[in-house]
C-alpha cells in the first residue's frame, strides 16, 4: 500500500476493554501508549484511561510519535434524543479536533443490545421508518458539524445495532447525504454477514465514502459457539470472537488491495478486543504488526 497515503493505528481496546472494564484494568494508560509506539504504530483512538485535557494527552503522545486519529461516539437519534447527542458531539468533536485527528467515528447506539446479555445473533433491533428517519437525518446534521472544524463523520456499522447488515448499511448510506461517511469495520461486516465476499461487497461498493478503517480478525469456531449457544456479543468477545488481523478467517489482502488500488487515503486501526490475559495485548500488537508489513507493504 501506499506509505503516502495509509498510516496505521491501533486501539486500546485490546489492553483495557472500556465496554467491560475489568477485562485488562491492571493495564495503565502509559503502559498501554508505549506499548503501541514499541510495537510500531503511529496512531490512536482514545480509550477510558487517557487523559481527557489535551494539554496533557498530547505531549504524553507526541514524545512517543502517537497521534489520536478517532475515538468512538454513541448517538442516539432514533430513540428521539437529538439535543443531548447534539451537545456530546460538540464536545467529543472539539476534544477530538484540539488533538488533531480528523474524523470522528460514531455508532447508533438507539436500542442496540451490543452492551446487554441479548444474544447478538437473534435479538438485534429493527429500525422502524421514523427511526431511520430520525437517525438519518440527525447523521446529516453532525456531517455539518464536523464540516466547521474541517472534519468528517463516519458511521460504524456495528453487531447488535440498527446498522449492522449489508441491507441496513445501504439504507443508511442510501438516505444520508455524501458528506456523511461510513467507518468501515472489517470484523464487523464478516461477523454479520458470515462470509469473505459479502464484506469485500461492503468494502468495494461505498469506497468514495469510507473515511476510516478498523481491522479486525474473526474465529469462526467462536462464532459457531456463539450461534449454537445464543451468546451476547460481549460474552462472545470474553471467548475470542475477535483477534488481530493476520490471526483468524478473513484473509486481508484483497482488503489491503481494494483499498491501495482505490487510492484510500487516511488510517486503518488495529482494532482487535479479546481478554488481555488470554491475548498479551503487546505480543498481538507485534503480531499484527508484523502482518501487516508483510501482507500490506506498510
Ligand atoms: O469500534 C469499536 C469500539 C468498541 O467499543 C466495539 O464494541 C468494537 O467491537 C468496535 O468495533
Ligand atoms: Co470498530
Amino acid at each position: 500500500m501506499n506509505k503516502d497515503n495509509v498510516k496505521l493505528a491501533i486501539a486500546p481496546i485490546g489492553w483495557t476493554n472500556d465496554d467491560m472494564p475489568e477485562l485488562g484494568k491492571e493495564n495503565t494508560f502509559q503502559q498501554i501508549v508505549s506499548e503501541m509506539a514499541l510495537a510500531g504504530f503511529v496512531g490512536s483512538e482514545v480509550g477510558s484511561k487517557y487523559p481527557r485535557d489535551p494539554a496533557v494527552l498530547k505531549p504524553m503522545l507526541d514524545i512517543r510519535g502517537i497521534q489520536i486519529v478517532n475515538a468512538w461516539f454513541s448517538t442516539f437519534f432514533a430513540n428521539g434524543d437529538k439535543a443531548k447527542t447534539i451537545d456530546e458531539f460538540i464536545n467529543h468533536r472539539d476534544f477530538l479536533h484540539a488533538m488533531g485527528a480528523k474524523v470522528i467515528g460514531c455508532s447508533e447506539q438507539s436500542l442496540s443490545i451490543q452492551g446487554t446479555t441479548k444474544a447478538v445473533l437473534e435479538e438485534k433491533p429493527i429500525f422502524t421508518d421514523e427511526q431511520w428517519r430520525l437517525t438519518t437525518e440527525g447523521y446529516n446534521e453532525l456531517a455539518k458539524l464536523a464540516a466547521e472544524k474541517g472534519m468528517t463523520v463516519g458511521l460504524h456499522h456495528h453487531m447488535g445495532t440498527g446498522i449492522q447488515t449489508t441491507e441496513e448499511v445501504d439504507r443508511f448510506m442510501a438516505e444520508t447525504n455524501d458528506d456523511v461517511y461510513l467507518l468501515f469495520d472489517t470484523g464487523h461486516a464478516y461477523y454479520s454477514e458470515g462470509s469473505q465476499e459479502k464484506m469485500l461487497a461492503i468494502l468495494t461498493r461505498y469506497l468514495p465514502r469510507i473515511n476510516h478503517v478498523h481491522l479486525k480478525d474473526v474465529r469462526d469456531e467462536i462464532v459457531d459457539q456463539v450461534r449454537s449457544q445464543k451468546l451476547s456479543f460481549l460474552d462472545g468477545v470474553k471467548k475470542g470472537t475477535f483477534t488481530v488481523p493476520g490471526d483468524g478467517v478473513i484473509d486481508f489482502k484483497p482488503v489491503f488491495k481494494i483499498l491501495d488500488d482505490f487510492g484510500y487515503k487516511g488510517w486503518m486501526v488495529v482494532e482487535a478486543e479479546q481478554d488481555p490475559a488470554l491475548a498479551n495485548p503487546f505480543e498481538y500488537a507485534v503480531k499484527a504488526r508484523k502482518y501487516i508489513r508483510e501482507t500490506a507493504g506498510l
